[in-house]
């Protein structure tokens, strides 16, 4: 299993710094193992990766699209292989993980299009010369990735950033080595120039290293609240370097007026348990109405949930939910689940811990009306807390009560309800009878308060890869046709 691990100026070399290995979190079995990347081999990185740049923004913008697409064919006739990496690193269902590479390769189009339309050259006549709008890339950046989607999410900024003319140095999660190797393979394959992309992988160490370093000009960071502050208060005071955050939420999902229960349960479900309550925008917090029909709800959310299947990524006969990514983050939950309950939540659905020796577990509800102190955490698996409500403003109060704001959503039949939900809520997705997982690539992806910094991903990354550049262009240095008072010539 050992072998060159990082991937520095275009060739691949052993690690120097400490020794880690990623885990299938299904089978306990070890997938990956390395050393991580030294403050030297950061530098290293850094320092190619700065030379590399400048041939690479100088390619015309179809000769990037060239690369990237040639990556995308790569994407398409490797993607059994990259899905089963991305299953068994983070224990997903092979039918997700498959989506996951599907997400990466449909960001191409969509990053070429968003490249055009939000960064592309605008030109405007002007009484003795030209105004020109240009975009240019930042220079060499980072992109640190999380362990949830570690194919997709990376990729959402380094399409994007590579698109724009950047070199990348790619950090991805020390849970996760593997994916992010296969995928900078297909890199290489698709002909970056070298020194265009490096992988450096490593844990929080080499992070650290790469944050620290002066030859990068930002960050764009996917992960959670509390990396993401600690990298902002690293960049205070270097307004000079672009920082782009991408993270965490404490969800709401409010249900009020519907008429179909199964459509709503569903809806909740796929909000709630959806990669095992692993991504950024699952529903943390239900709302439902007191009285016989959130009564119903909630008996029909428990029946359902009860029977979600849960198991290995691979079983022939798939399950709804695989694992979460680790023992140690499956002991987490059910101490948050103890630790509800110790506030005075009441499980309905209990979740359980189904092998100490693997990360499988069953997905739960706590009833959290009465828990007084409600912590504001993410809580970054299948636990849905439930809250009954009898005033639906109220109900919208209590969900805009959160440091987060990253997604929010509205189960209900009447338009009406939602027109005042949505001008309420506070999030950067908000949506109306669906799920709130499963954000479109086409659309802007961000959040507000812990969840982000003004620099939504997806559709607007294009705008935190490149610098708008304002110029007025003439042919000739000729005399102006109006002299300003008090000149003469
Ligand atoms: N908003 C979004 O788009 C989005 C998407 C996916 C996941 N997330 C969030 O990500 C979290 C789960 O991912 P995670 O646990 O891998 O996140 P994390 O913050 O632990 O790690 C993310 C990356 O940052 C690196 N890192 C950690 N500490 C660092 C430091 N001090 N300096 C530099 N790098 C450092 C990690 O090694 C990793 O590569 C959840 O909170 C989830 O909500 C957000
Ligand atoms: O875990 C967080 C990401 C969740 C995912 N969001 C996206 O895929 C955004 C679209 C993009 O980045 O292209 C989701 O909403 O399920």
């Amino acid at each position: 299993m050992k072998h060159a691990e990082h991937y520095i100026n275009g060739s691949w070399v052993d690690g120097a710094g400490k020794p880690f290995q990623s885990l299938d979190p299904a089978k306990n079995k070890p997938v990956w193992q390395g050393r991580a990347a030294t403050a030297e081999q950061v530098d290293a990185a850094v320092k190619s990766a700065r030379k590399a740049q400048y041939d690479w923004a100088g390619f015309s913008f179809e000769q990037r699209v060239e690369v990237v697409k040639k990556f995308a064919e790569l994407l398409s006739s490797n993607k059994e292989a990259l899905a089963l990496s991305i299953a068994e690193e983070t224990g997903k269902a092979l039918w997700e993980a498959r989506t996951e590479v599907a997400a990466m390769t449909g960001k191409i189009d969509i990053s070429v299009r968003a490249y055009q339309e939000r960064t592309g050259s605008k030109e405007n006549p002007m009484p003795q010369g030209r105004a020109f709008i240009r975009h240019k890339p930042h220079g060499v950046v980072a992109v640190f990735g999380p362990y949830n989607f570690p194919g997709h999410l990376p990729n959402g900024h380094i399409v994007p950033a590579l698109l724009a003319g950047n070199a990348v140095v790619f950090k991805p999660s020390e849970l996760t080595p593997k994916v992010a190797e296969d995928t900078v393979k297909l890199w290489q394959q698709a002909g970056l120039p070298a020194g265009v992309l490096s992988l450096l992988q490593g844990e929080v160490d080499t992070g650290k290293a790469i944050a620290a370093h002066d030859g990068i000009d930002g960050i764009f960071f996917t992960g959670s609240s509390r990396t993401g502050h600690y990298l902002h208060q690293q960049f205070a005071g270097r307004p000079d370097k672009i920082l782009a955050l991408e993270m965490g939420g404490n969800n709401p999902l409010i249900v009020q007026d519907v008429s179909n229960i199964d459509a709503t349960v569903h809806d909740i479900v796929q909000s709630a348990f959806i990669s095992a309550g692993q991504r950024c925008t699952c529903a943390r917090k239900l709302f439902l109405p007191t009285g016989a029909q959130g009564d119903a709800i909630l008996k029909r959310l428990l029946e359902v949930s009860r029977n979600i299947k849960v198991g290995l990524y691979d079983a022939a006969e798939q399950p709804f939910m695989g694992s979460m990514i680790s023992v140690a983050a499956a002991k987490g939950m059910l101490a948050v689940q103890q630790q509800l309950v110790d506030l005075g939540g009441e499980i309905l659905l209990e979740m359980r811990h189904l092998d100490e020796n693997t990360a499988l577990v069953t997905p739960g509800i706590v009833e959290c009306t009465k828990v007084a102190n409600f912590p504001d955490d993410e809580h970054f698996g299948p636990l849905l807390k439930v809250f009954r409500f009898t005033d639906f403003d109220q109900a919208i109060d209590a969900a805009n009560a959160t440091q987060f704001g990253l997604s929010a959503g509205l189960l209900s039949d009447s338009a009406e309800l939602y027109q005042h939900f949505f001008r309420r809520i506070r999030a950067g997705i908000v949506n109306w009878n669906r799920p709130i997982t499963g954000a479109s690539s086409a659309a802007p992806f961000g959040g507000i308060g812990s969840s982000g910094n003004h620099r939504a991903s997806a559709y607007y990354a294009a705008d935190y890869c490149a610098y708008p550049v304002a110029s007025v262009e003439l042919e000739q240095v000729v005399m102006p046709e109006q002299l300003s008072p008090g000149l003469s010539f």
